[in-house]
């Protein structure tokens, strides 16, 4: 039975953050109204969910001593990773001494390396994927590709947002995307993953939760990627009857092997009525950011109803939403985001600004949301409020 304290006191139910980015941001939020004590820790000062909790950490969280010592100081009832690059072996061993990390600690170091979560979904849950390799050295990265053919995709096995990830369509790729992959991942040069196309005619999030009253499916959200990165998404996606059970069939597989509580972003390509999976976010997904506007219950609040145990008997789907990133490239510590007015003047449309402190190159930095009778109106809308946005560097 969940019962919650009073924030800053004896009471209080800690909840500590790892990741501080705009997804972080929203489940702050949905903790800070539920009454929950909120900590939030990452690398970099001001960043934007620390913002809006009680108090936070800069530190580097692939440190484990670092991360160890801010655990035991703030003793969390719960810890929420909100990122892959997380010192996840210490996470598994401050769960074995009873800290409860979300969804589990297995889950998050199975999806911080390409290579748990791939081996896990296709070789032990033996779930369609595309086809892959992992290479160390460009010459079983080369033998790689020359088995897979092109077009391929590599893709550093720890790296998110597109960030290390390239499309190959000929030999005269190949150095170009190696030396990318060894210049894009998080941790620096290492593996690579080298994945077969799928030629999918549509992709989408499965968005499901793991909650006390079992697990909920949320309406798929389909998107668009441009080098790895989600430009836009809308939801629901149109999908045949049979395609939409089997995505549901692999998420169950995937987030079941998860395990624990929490919302999971199952990534799947899709073409007629077969599925591939992609991989899965064992927290709240970028592509779900329009559940801010197209839920009763976003992404971000059934995270944290999940988290504390509480109910989630319906969620309400309010019909074609759509959302589109805020994605401006530039230099500056002062960002400023103008010509809102025009951004906001139709009817339902909303508009997040992450407060970013910093921009230095392309980084998302806000985001806008829109419904309307149709997909297609709901993303030209959210499109055209995107665009109308002005920044100032
Ligand atoms: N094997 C593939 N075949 C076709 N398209 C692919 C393949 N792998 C990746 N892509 C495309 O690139 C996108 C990003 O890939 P992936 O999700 O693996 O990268 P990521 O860095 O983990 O991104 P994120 O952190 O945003 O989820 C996919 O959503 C898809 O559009
Ligand atoms: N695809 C994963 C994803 O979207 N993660 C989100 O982006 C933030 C990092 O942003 P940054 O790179 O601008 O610091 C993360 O903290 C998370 O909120
Ligand atoms: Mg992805």
């Amino acid at each position: 039975m969940t019962r919650i304290g009073t924030p800053l006191s004896p009471t209080a139910t800690r909840v500590l953050l790892c990741g501080c980015g705009e997804l972080g941001k929203e489940v702050v939020i949905e903790l800070q109204r539920l009454g929950v004590e909120v900590i939030a820790v990452d690398r970099y000062a001001n960043a934007p969910a620390m913002q809006v909790a009680h108090r936070s950490h800069v530190i580097n969280m692939l440190d484990g001593v670092a991360l160890r010592a801010v655990i035991e100081a703030e003793k969390p009832h719960y810890i929420v990773p909100e990122i892959e690059a997380i010192a996840t072996a210490t996470l598994v061993e401050l769960e074995n001494e009873g800290f409860n990390v979300v969804p589990t600690a297995r889950a998050t170091q199975l999806t911080m390396n390409r290579e748990g979560i791939r081996r896990l979904a296709a070789e032990e849950l033996d779930l369609p994927t595309s086809p892959y390799h992992f290479a160390d050295t460009f010459e079983d990265y080369a033998k790689a590709v020359a088995d897979l053919g092109y077009p391929c995709v590599v893709k550093p096995v720890m790296s998110s947002s597109g960030k290390g990830q390239s499309l190959l369509r000929s030999d005269a790729d190949l150095q170009k995307a190696w030396d990318y992959a060894q210049e894009g991942g998080r941790a620096g040069k290492g593996r690579v993953i080298i994945e077969g196309f799928i030629d999918f005619e549509y992709e989408i999030t499965l968005l499901t939760v793991r909650h006390v009253g079992g697990t909920t499916f949320l309406a798929p959200v389909g998107h668009r990627q441009e080098k790895g990165d989600y430009q836009e998404s809308w939801q629901p996606q149109a999908m045949s009857p049979k395609a939409l059970a089997e995505s549901q069939r692999v998420a169950q597989a995937v987030t079941d092997a998860l395990g624990g509580r929490g919302l999971f972003g199952v990534e799947l390509f899709v073409k007629g009525d077969q599925v591939w999976f992609s991989e899965v976010s064992p927290r709240p997904h970028d592509t779900g950011l329009v559940t801010l506007i197209s839920q009763d219950l976003s992404q971000f609040a059934l995270h944290a109803r999940a988290i504390l145990g509480l109910p989630i008997p319906v969620v309400r789907q309010f019909g074609p939403s759509a959302s589109a990133v805020i994605l401006p490239e530039g230099r500056s510590q002062q960002t400023t985001f103008a010509n809102l007015g025009a951004a906001l003047s139709e009817p339902d449309t909303a508009i997040r600004l992450f407060g970013k402190p910093e921009i230095n190159g392309q980084r998302r930095m806000g985001v806008c949301l829109a419904r309307d009778e149709s997909i297609e109106a709901a993303r030209a809308k959210a499109t055209r409020a995107a665009q109308a946005v002005t920044v100032e560097f």
